[in-house]
């Protein structure tokens, strides 16, 4: 589908929602944990709104710094469980999405978006309860000219994410897991659960010594 200058790849798979739903009751912390620390977006994309939180497939979309044409685009490539991730250099200057997107992004079913990027209309987003993670907010509108890509692999926060992968984001920050490595993560983190629960204990039991 020819959409002039923003590149459309759909040749990749979804992750199955089974396997999203047990993501869904981990924190990015003990995920991070599970993969050896690893694979954990820089601490600058923060969720818009506290409390904001989302698991899903990754979409991913590049953009030209300041400008949003290929998260539009992007619109009619959502599929319900996908969160937009998106490349927008991490430019300060312009908000690449906002309240309008962020209601289009739910209304086609997409958990949330993780954007290397400004957004806008936060009061708005949060109202709304769309799960928004981004780099800061400005009010400043964004262009609309293109290029870009949708479905190709991007970088976002020092990481690359590649259509398909897992994330997951949380009041501390996002995670992106490739699925070959969904199994690995979940029993390893798992264990992690176990261990956090353990040492939760021992406080419980210092806290009682104490009383
Ligand atoms: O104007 C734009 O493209 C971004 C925006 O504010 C919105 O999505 O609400
Ligand atoms: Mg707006």
């Amino acid at each position: 589908m020819p959409q002039d200058n923003v590149r459309v790849n759909t040749a990749w798979e979804r992750v199955d929602e089974q396997v999203l739903k047990q993501f869904r009751d981990h924190s990015v912390a003990n995920l991070g944990d599970a993969l050896d620390r690893l694979n954990i977006v820089d601490g600058g994309i923060a969720p818009v709104w506290s409390g904001a939180r989302a698991v899903g497939t990754a979409l991913p979309v590049l953009t030209v710094a300041g400008d949003n044409k290929a998260v539009i685009a992007a619109l009619d490539h959502i599929r319900p469980g996908d969160i937009l991730v998106i490349n927008a250099f991490g430019y300060d200057g312009r908000a690449v999405i906002g309240d309008n997107l962020a209601q289009r992004f739910a209304v086609h079913g997409a958990a949330g978006a993780v954007v290397d990027g400004f957004v806008r209309d936060a009061a708005i987003i949060e109202e709304l309860r769309v799960p928004v993670f981004a780099r800061g907010l400005t009010p400043a509108g964004p262009f609309k000219n293109g290029p870009g890509t949708i479905g190709e692999a991007v970088a976002i926060g020092g990481v690359v994410v590649n259509p398909g992968d897992i994330v997951a984001a949380d009041g501390d920050g996002v995670i992106v897991v490739p699925p070959h490595r969904a199994e690995e993560a979940l029993e390893a983190v798992a264990e992690i659960v176990a261990r956090e629960a353990a040492l939760d204990a021992e406080v419980e039991a210092l806290r009682s010594a104490a009383r």
